[in-house]
């Protein structure tokens, strides 16, 4: 049997420069869940940063959906005061979902990671899937018959809002980060929901073993999305116009460019104003493109978002209609999603629903500032809007600068989830295969 060496200093250095570039002492976040392989990555990253004077700040998050998970992260934090890591336990608090646990859990878990490292102002935040990861999420991904940028599977960077995701070890085999913890002679736990085939990927893992071929396809994929993302980042940056509703100017010179570059780009266009967990399939975008192109100056919707004909171009927005419902939230600077777009928080704690602006609200809210009415924007957008209430009364539309006179100020803050005007690849590179975290 071929035994897997463990990964050296030099191989790790490699490796962190395929995810650069850092700070001359980098300060980077992990996601250390206890097993195996965010244990080896927290070993390896606290040696490089070390060498480097960085900083490392090692983060658990403690879902609570299991008896023992409290003890788990216990565990890890012993571990972590061992090896002097700095650490942190992230409780899942508030409510859980029902039905998508696993899915519900990554989010819920990715958002907790990304807030606490940028909290600290740490601008990396390190995730340990390895190539055995990407091979599955490959196979996962072509079982479903995504598109191309799917089966491209997950990338090495992925821009978010406040820092970068890196995953240094996509093109590492698991089995060497298994050998990597055990030349350290540093102890890890074992996922029990690994084991549960109630989940796509644990049934993976025991249905079929990930062969090389799909491992080096994964890899292949990988380098074609990296430029694919290149591209498509260009393109958004030469033709797109984002705007803090969250809607998009797009000239029509986009629809120059090569299909297999237009296409995953109107895709994750469409996710992004529209809010939707995937984009829509690549057939129906097909044949939005074509309607597009012969008949440019004709109204389209698709996957919730319309296409409004510009002279030049269209607006891109999202369709006033089958938007979320109200949300509710307590402010204290606690964000809540809305519609997949917005994400809100008010600084003063309260009760506050948001839902979308309707003409009810519009009433009350230009009966309180008759000047709302000269704000220049076309109905078919201000019905997408989110409104703030308290209780049952109007307080806020952030969008219009409006906040009710008579009220105290709750300081509410919007920020457009997917929408990053100033680095469009940030915005490039979401696609449904980054669901998987
Ligand atoms: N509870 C958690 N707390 C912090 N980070 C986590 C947690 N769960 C997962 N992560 C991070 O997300 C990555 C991917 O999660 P995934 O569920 O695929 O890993 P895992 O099966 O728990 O394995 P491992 O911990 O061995 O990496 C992990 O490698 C780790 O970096």
């Amino acid at each position: 049997m071929q035994v897997s060496p463990p990964i050296e200093p030099v191989g790790f250095d490699r490796l962190m420069r395929g995810v650069g570039p850092f700070e001359s002492a980098p300060q980077i976040a992990v996601g250390v869940s206890g097993g195996a392989d965010s244990v080896a990555l927290t070993l390896l990253l606290a040696r490089w940063v070390g060498q480097r004077g960085g900083r490392l700040l090692a983060l658990t998050v403690d879902h609570g959906l299991r008896a023992d998970s409290h003890a788990e992260a216990a565990k890890v934090a012993a571990w972590m005061a061992n090896l002097g890591i700095e650490h942190r336990i992230l409780p899942w608090v508030g409510e859980k979902p029902t039905t998508g646990i696993q899915a519900g859990a990554r989010h819920a878990r990715l958002r907790l990671l990304a807030d606490a490292a940028a909290a600290q102002g740490i601008l990396h935040l390190a995730l340990a899937h390895h190539a055995d990861d990407q091979a599955e999420t490959h196979r996962l991904r072509a079982d479903r018959a995504s598109g191309s940028q799917g089966l491209a599977g997950m990338p090495a960077i992925r821009e978010m809002d406040h820092l970068r995701l890196i995953r240094p070890l996509l093109p590492v085999a698991k089995a060497r980060l298994v050998a990597t913890c055990q030349a350290w002679g540093q102890a890890w736990v074992e996922d029990p929901s690994n084991g549960n085939p109630a989940f796509a990927r644990a049934r993976l893992r025991l249905s079929q073993s990930v062969g090389a071929n799909e491992a080096q396809a994964a890899q292949t994929a990988a380098t074609a999305r990296a430029i694919l993302d290149g591209d498509v980042a260009r393109l958004l940056a030469m033709h797109a116009r984002f705007q803090p509703e969250g809607w998009v100017v797009l000239n029509r010179a986009l629809l120059d460019a090569p299909n297999d570059r237009v296409q995953p780009l109107v895709a994750s266009l469409l996710r992004a104003v529209g809010g939707a967990a995937y984009p829509p399939s690549p057939a129906s975008i097909a044949d939005l493109l074509q309607g597009l192109r012969e008949q440019p100056d004709r109204g389209r919707t698709l996957a919730g978002c319309r296409f409004m004909p510009l002279t030049d171009g269209w607006r891109l927005l999202r369709e006033a209609r089958n938007l979320q419902g109200p949300a509710r939230f307590r402010g204290g600077g606690t964000p809540v999603t809305w519609d997949g777009r917005f994400r809100l928080s008010a600084e003063r704690v309260g009760d506050y629903s948001v839902r979308a602006l309707d003409d009810a609200l519009w009433r009350l809210a230009r009966a309180d500032r008759p000047d709302l009415s000269r704000v220049d924007m076309p109905a078919s957008l201000r019905w997408t809007l989110p409104a703030v209430l308290s209780g049952d009364r109007l307080i806020a539309i952030p969008h219009l600068l409006y906040t009710a006179a008579d009220m105290p100020d709750p300081g509410v803050s919007v920020v457009p989830l997917v929408s990053v005007p100033a680095v469009p690849a940030r915005f490039a590179v979401v696609t449904a295969a980054d669901d998987i975290i």
